[in-house]
């Protein structure tokens, strides 16, 4: 199977690096100077899991052109009208794009340039970043990727799929529920993301902070915005997410945190204010949520205001 890696940055890198290295033909589709970057030092990955130092073949958009069979899709939702448009030309009637943003409002996108039948429902979870030196930063232990058909069929293309991530040294599973569980990882992400960039802190300084209500209120919050759309998070993932969320000591913060901390763009209006306008639609109050996207809005304010006086 011919794979074709869209961004080699944190999760593109990961994944993508990961079937690299287990020998699959994986192409990254990269912008002039990640292609550099990548031509120089290879792809460097650490990881609790094994790093990886490997050439990588990349291409740039304008040299795309044969139809791959699958297409990874590693970019954040912010570069996905321009990611569309440098990916067109590989996709041909069989190709299969797995997308692996946060949120969901991408399939919405996705579908309406490709045609559903082409696109999978996909997630991931991992905490990495890439650094400033293009070094991809797997920053925790964990490295789950998931995928499968929307319509929850078994299918040829998904074993295929399958296939190719057994070989790989990552946690991979298919799944007859992707748009359930990624409702599911919406539902906590929002809630983790919200949280640590609003309060800039991560989970185990918000609960010592005597932030557990708000944690709580959070994910009350968007889980009746996911109940409102018929996919309320199961209540063992639910039980799951809660203590994860509240948990004392806890580590862990959102990939948009650490944006926000880089002073980079973050995906406010992907990840929150969808799920504000679902929340609007179904006319529910959700106020935590407003006030993390409008700080949200408002850093990005702030960050343009920055850029143009440069
Ligand atoms: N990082 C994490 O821990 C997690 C992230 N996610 C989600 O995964 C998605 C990707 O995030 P992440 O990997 O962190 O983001 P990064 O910013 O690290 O990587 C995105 C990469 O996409 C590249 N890209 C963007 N547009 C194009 C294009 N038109 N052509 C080629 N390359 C392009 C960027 O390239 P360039 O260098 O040229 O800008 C960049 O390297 C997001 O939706 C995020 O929410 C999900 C789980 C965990
Ligand atoms: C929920 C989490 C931490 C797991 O992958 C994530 O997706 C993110 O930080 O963007």
């Amino acid at each position: 199977m011919r794979v074709l890696v869209v961004g080699a940055g944190a999760i593109g890198g990961y994944f993508g690096g990961r079937l690299l290295e287990a020998g699959i033909d994986v192409t990254f589709l990269v912008r002039p100077r990640r292609a550099a970057q990548l031509a120089a030092d290879g792809l460097v990955v650490t990881s609790p899991h094994g790093d990886i130092a490997l050439p990588a073949r990349t291409v740039l958009a304008e040299a795309l052109t044969a139809p791959w069979d699958l297409v990874l899709l590693g970019c954040k939702a912010y570069d996905l009208a321009a990611a569309m448009e440098s990916v067109a030309p590989a996709v041909g009637p069989e190709t299969m794009i797995l997308p692996l943003l946060n949120g969901m409002r991408h399939l919405d996108s996705l579908d309406e340039r490709f045609g559903a039948g082409h696109v999978l429902g996909g997630l991931c979870a991992i905490a990495a970043t890439l650094d400033e030196a293009g070094v991809v930063r797997h920053l925790n232990d964990i490295h789950l990727l998931a995928f499968g058909e929307r319509d929850g069929s078994e299918s040829a293309r998904i074993k295929a799929v399958a296939d190719v991530f057994s070989r790989a040294r990552a946690q991979w599973r298919s799944s007859r529920q992707i748009v359930q569980e990624m409702w599911e990882k919406w539902v906590f992400l929002s809630t983790l993301a919200a949280s640590t960039c609003l309060l800039r802190a991560s989970v185990g300084d918000i609960v010592m902070a005597g932030g557990v209500d708000t944690l709580g209120g959070l994910l009350a919050e968007a889980q009746s915005i996911a109940e409102a759309e018929g996919y309320g998070s199961r209540p063992d993932i639910l039980d799951k997410a809660r203590t994860q969320l509240t948990a004392a000591g806890s580590s862990l913060s959102a990939s948009m945190m650490r944006d926000v901390e880089k002073g980079g763009p973050v995906e406010a209006d992907h990840v929150i204010g969808d799920l504000l306008r679902r929340a609007q639609a179904a006319g529910l109050g959700v106020p935590l949520l407003k006030l993390a996207h409008l700080h949200l809005k408002a850093y990005e304010a702030r960050r343009q205001r920055e850029s143009v006086r440069r």
